[in-house]
């Protein structure tokens, strides 16, 4: 049943589902009516989202083809160990003061443009992403004798290989980091110049732009850490991540700001500011916690965490040579009080940038219960993943740091 769930059943029922959501979530957010014929108008996107899709998606291709800094990830199942281009922080900058340059002193209306073409901007990524996911999926596998026996479907939607490079470029970073996230940094800049132009200034759509732009600007200092997550380790180049990246998060991660141009926020300026305050502080502990991890495990357990020598435990495990390996997992600092901390300040600052909407229903508070199903769903593929790697290992680690979110009750 459980076979039948995870690989038949899943696979379509998100593929489709998923997939129409992203036209209904760009009608839906602006009030637009939603009939099947609007829906469906999107869906091919049109000359002016073409051209905008295709720049902005050579442009990131660009960047990771300029020679320059380079870092590396870690080895992969295969034993592939996979090299980053090291300038994300520079084209992070580069990119949105361009736009913000764009929309100040050149009559293209750029923000304007990007607010109403958004479904069809959408489609035009969809079709992208699709076709790069039907790529993916017929690229010969680095690993095909694990693959033997699932469906197809599921190997679409899962992917096929772990670190796949289309003309010299990692496809993963590509699409994660300079397409996803740049693209999620600019269109939350587009809605809030759209609702300062629509509404005037409001402190609380100030906010949820402010602690978007902070957290990507974050990830973008950090990004040399997120070769060391989980999207990269155990998920495949495939639809989850691939269209997840290049589709869901502009459309789905963005919904708050997007909401807030059409529904002018009623939260104050007071409480807005406060907001703001412990969203940028939890902004600080989620990547305290991710930064202390990649500390401990970059020195080899040699560090000070909160002053005092890393406390840790010394784990093995089988590679995919049948060869033994040695790993540390770390056991004081944040990582002694619960086993994925960072998760939690991860769910507080996500609520503080969809609070704004606060008095305006559900909808600007859509990301967050996602957020909140994908993390604890993720909590628990990530422990089996552990469980499966380190073994007994894992269950002496589990007694150690006993609680996986919430000390004393999750
Ligand atoms: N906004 C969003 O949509 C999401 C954001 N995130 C954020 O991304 C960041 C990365 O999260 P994610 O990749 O999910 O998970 P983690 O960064 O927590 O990585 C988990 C991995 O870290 C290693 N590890 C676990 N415990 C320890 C330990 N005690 N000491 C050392 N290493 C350990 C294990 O890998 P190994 O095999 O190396 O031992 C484990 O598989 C977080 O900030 C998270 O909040 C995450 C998911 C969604
Ligand atoms: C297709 C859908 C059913 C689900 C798609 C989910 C993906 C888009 C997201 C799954 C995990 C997400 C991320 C993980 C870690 C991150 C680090 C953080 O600092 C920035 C955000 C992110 C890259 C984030 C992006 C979306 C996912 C890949």
């Amino acid at each position: 049943m459980y076979d039948f769930l995870r690989y038949k059943l899943v696979p379509p029922v998100f593929i489709v589902v998923f997939t129409g959501l992203v036209q209904i979530l760009s009608l839906f957010g602006r009030g637009d009516d939603l009939t099947a014929r609007s829906v469906a108008s999107g869906f091919l996107g049109n000359v002016e989202s073409w051209t905008i899709v295709t720049v902005f998606s050579l442009w990131a291709f660009v960047w990771l083809k300029i020679p320059g800094p380079t870092t590396k990830g870690p080895e992969s199942p295969t034993g592939y160990v996979p090299i980053y281009s090291d300038n994300g922080l520079t084209y992070y900058f580069v990119t949105l003061l361009l736009m913000i340059a764009l929309d100040l002193l050149s009559p293209l209306g750029l923000s304007s443009r990007l607010y109403e073409l958004m479904p069809q901007l959408l489609g035009s990524l969809d079709i992208l992403a699709m076709v790069l996911c039907l790529y993916l999926f017929l690229s010969p596998s680095d690993d095909p004798v694990t693959d033997q026996g699932l469906p197809s479907i599921y190997i679409f939607y899962r992917g096929v290989n772990f670190h796949p490079r289309i003309f010299g470029v990692d496809v993963k970073q590509l699409t994660n980091c300079r397409i996803g996230l740049m693209a999620w940094q600019l269109l939350v800049w587009a809605f809030f110049f759209n609702s300062v132009e629509r509404n005037g200034f409001s402190m609380a759509a100030f906010t949820t732009f402010a602690l978007q732009t902070v957290y990507l600007a974050k990830f973008f200092y950090w990004e040399g850490g997120y070769f060391h997550t989980i999207d990269i380790i155990l998920d495949r180049a495939g639809y989850y991540i691939c269209w997840g990246c290049l589709v869901w998060v502009p459309c789905f991660y963005t919904f708050t700001s997007y909401y807030l141009v059409h529904h002018p926020p009623i939260v104050g300026p007071i409480g807005a500011t406060l907001i703001l305050a412990v969203g940028i502080m939890s902004i600080y502990l989620n990547y305290e916690v991710d930064s202390q991890k990649q500390l401990f495990r970059s020195t080899n357990g040699n560090c000070l965490i909160w002053g005092k020598p890393a406390q840790y435990l010394t784990v093995f495990y089988t590679d995919h040579n049948g060869g033994k390996q040695r790993s540390l997992l770390l056991t004081s600092g944040y990582w002694g009080i619960a086993r994925h901390l960072n998760y939690d300040f991860e769910l507080v600052l996500t609520l503080c940038w969809c609070l704004p909407g606060a008095g305006l229903g559900l909808p600007p508070f859509f990301y967050f219960i996602f957020l909140f199903c994908l993390l604890v769903h993720r909590v628990f593929r990530d422990e089996e993943k552990c469980s499966w790697k380190y073994g007994l290992f894992w269950d002496k680690y589990c007694e150690i740091v006993r609680y996986r979110m919430i000390p004393y009750v999750f």
